[in-house]
């Protein structure tokens, strides 16, 4: 079985498949000793392992290790690329692209054809259009949620507020409405841009992923949620470097 592995600057998400069934998947933190949480019978079964990640050098190397003691398997990292059937990277520079964005787009066009926008949920937010060519038009990167929660813990001296995780976009009374209500007005107004941009240029699809995707869509982002595109993408890719 080979192991597949999302490593977020947030989050690990893991998944344990063979060519065509995921055996077994979970979350993990590279902060915990068990980085992915997995049971001793589930390493048994790992004979391969491959990693998309945008950590620092520094954790990714730590991840490296980590994983390849745990589980006494050769460690395969895989990166952003110029093209791949058929999709084609903007970026001029794709060492630059964040994997996980590549195998996001990967994850999407193999089942969609007729143009979408990708849209990660994560410590950051990135968005990503892609015509029905294949053709990466491009994309966004903004900070996530629990970026802009932390900067206006930090950055502002007198903002006190407990998050909270409604949807309510009315104008808010009270400091922590202004700021809870705040984001969701934020993120309600990127969903219309989203939205807006989607019919300009003609992408029929939103796919939206990462921890924060059922926020946006219970803000009226009308995206079909795929949680695991980025291992999707990821497990396509290692199938097609492995059958030569
Ligand atoms: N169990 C969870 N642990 C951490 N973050 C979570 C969890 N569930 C939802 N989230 C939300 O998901 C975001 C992280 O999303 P994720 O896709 O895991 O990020 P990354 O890929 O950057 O590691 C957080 O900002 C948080 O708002
Ligand atoms: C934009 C990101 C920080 C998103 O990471 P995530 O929120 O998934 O942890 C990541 O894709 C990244 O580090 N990208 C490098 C810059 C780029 O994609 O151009
Ligand atoms: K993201």
């Amino acid at each position: 079985m080979n192991l597949f592995i999302d490593a977020g600057n947030t989050r690990l998400k893991w998944c344990l498949a063979n060519q065509d069934e995921v055996l077994a998947s979970g979350t993990g933190s590279l902060e915990d000793e068990n980085p992915l949480g997995m049971s001793g019978e589930l390493i048994g079964k790992v004979v391969s392992v491959a990693i998309s990640t945008v950590a620092s050098e520094e954790r990714r190397t730590h991840l490296a290790g980590s994983v390849e003691k745990l589980c006494q398997a050769p460690v395969r990292f895989y990166w952003s690329e110029q093209s791949r059937n058929g999709l084609m990277n903007a970026y001029q520079d794709v060492s630059r692209m964040g994997a996980d964005r590549w195998h996001g787009m990967y994850g999407a066009w193999l089942d969609h054809r007729q143009g979408f926008a990708v849209l990660d949920a994560g410590s950051a937010v990135t968005v990503d259009y892609v015509d029905r060519h294949g053709q990466h038009l491009g994309g966004y990167i903004l900070p996530g949620l629990q970026m802009m929660l932390r900067s206006l813990r930090t950055d502002a001296a007198r903002i006190w507020f407990d998050p909270d995780q409604g949807l309510a976009t009315d104008p808010g009374k009270s400091t922590g409405e202004c700021v809870n209500h705040g984001l969701a007005w934020l993120s309600a107004a990127m969903i219309e841009r989203v939205i807006a941009d989607a019919r300009k240029l003609s992408l029929s699809e939103i796919l939206v992923t990462g921890g924060d995707a059922d926020r946006l869509i219970g803000l009226g982002l009308p995206g079909i949620s795929c949680p695991d595109l980025v291992l999707s993408g990821l497990r396509a890719i290692h199938a097609e470097e492995a059958s030569g």
